[in-house]
């Protein structure tokens, strides 16, 4: 069951919106409406949508890079009013720096908070072997394929401690065979590690092989469309895509995205 107040949730997202205002036409671009839901502490929960639905807008206004122009994000803490310790950043390109080892870039973050001290090398070990990187922990970036580099992305987020990641399509550059073998590693890690994460995707299959959750996002303006719980036993392996269930569920919300949305739609009981 979904936590019905903001105390219980790890994040609760209370009517947000967020308008932009296209620099060159001066029109109000409306990117997200009045969007509400919760998400529960250790959840994994994916969002869904077409392109221009507000996804990364959604993402940025819960990491506090962006202010909402309606509604607040709220954590355990208090409302979210910029970047904070308990929630880390993980995008699409590798964002590390080429001229620092992997453990040097591991421990990036740590030292932008000052936060290193004398266990630190032990902490970035750790984090070496369980992101399955052990042995390449002295490399540089260029020496590592698209895949490995990522790793080293995830292990940077986990090693200031978050309580949550949000992940905006991290795997969208890796060639498909690559993505796989991270999503089921990716779980693999969440499963060790409970964080809550926050998982942007094109890839429906990805959202419901990964998620409790997945919440399918409507366009012009993004709205929530509904939320979906995915019903398939934990621990999963890859082999559960072939499972009749989970095409029902990559069936269901392939037909929520594609479908022509009227305006006299509910969605927000939809979304209940
Ligand atoms: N800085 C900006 N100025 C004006 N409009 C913007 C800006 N950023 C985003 N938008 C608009 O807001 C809407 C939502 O954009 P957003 O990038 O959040 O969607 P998205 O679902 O993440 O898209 P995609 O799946 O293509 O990455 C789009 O219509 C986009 O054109």
């Amino acid at each position: 069951m979904a936590p019905t107040t903001a105390q219980a949730a790890q994040l609760g997202l209370q009517n947000l919106s967020v308008t932009y205002v296209n620099k060159r036409t001066q029109r109000e671009v409306p990117a997200l409406q009045d969007v509400s839901f919760d998400i529960r502490p250790q959840e994994f929960i994916s969002i869904v949508g077409p392109s221009g639905c507000g996804k990364t807008t959604l993402l940025h206004v819960i990491a506090g890079l962006q202010q909402p122009t309606g509604g607040s994000v709220q954590t355990p803490t208090g409302t979210v009013t910029g970047p904070g310790r308990d929630r880390a950043l993980v995008f699409q390109s590798p964002t590390l720096l080429p001229w620092r080892s992997v453990r040097d870039n591991i421990a990036y973050g740590l030292k932008l908070q000052g936060r290193v001290d004398a266990g630190t090398p032990e902490r970035i070990d750790a984090l070496v072997r369980l992101v399955g990187l052990e042995g390449f922990d002295r490399q540089y970036p260029h020496e590592l394929s698209g895949g490995m580099q990522q790793r080293v992305n995830l292990a940077r987020a986990l090693a200031v401690s978050p309580e949550v990641l949000l992940m905006d399509e991290p795997f969208a550059a890796l060639d498909a065979q690559t993505r796989e073998l991270m999503q089921a590693e990716l779980l693999r890690i969440w499963e060790r590690e409970h964080k809550t994460v926050v998982f942007i995707t094109h890839q429906i299959d990805e959202a419901v092989f990964l998620s409790d959750r997945v919440v399918v996002m409507s366009p012009h303006p993004g709205r929530l469309a509904r939320i979906i719980d995915i019903d398939i036993e934990r621990p999963r392996d890859l082999r559960v895509k072939r499972r009749p269930e989970f095409n029902a569920y990559v069936d269901e919300i392939w037909e929520l995205i594609s479908r022509p949305r009227s305006d006299g739609d509910d969605l927000s009981a939809a979304a209940e």
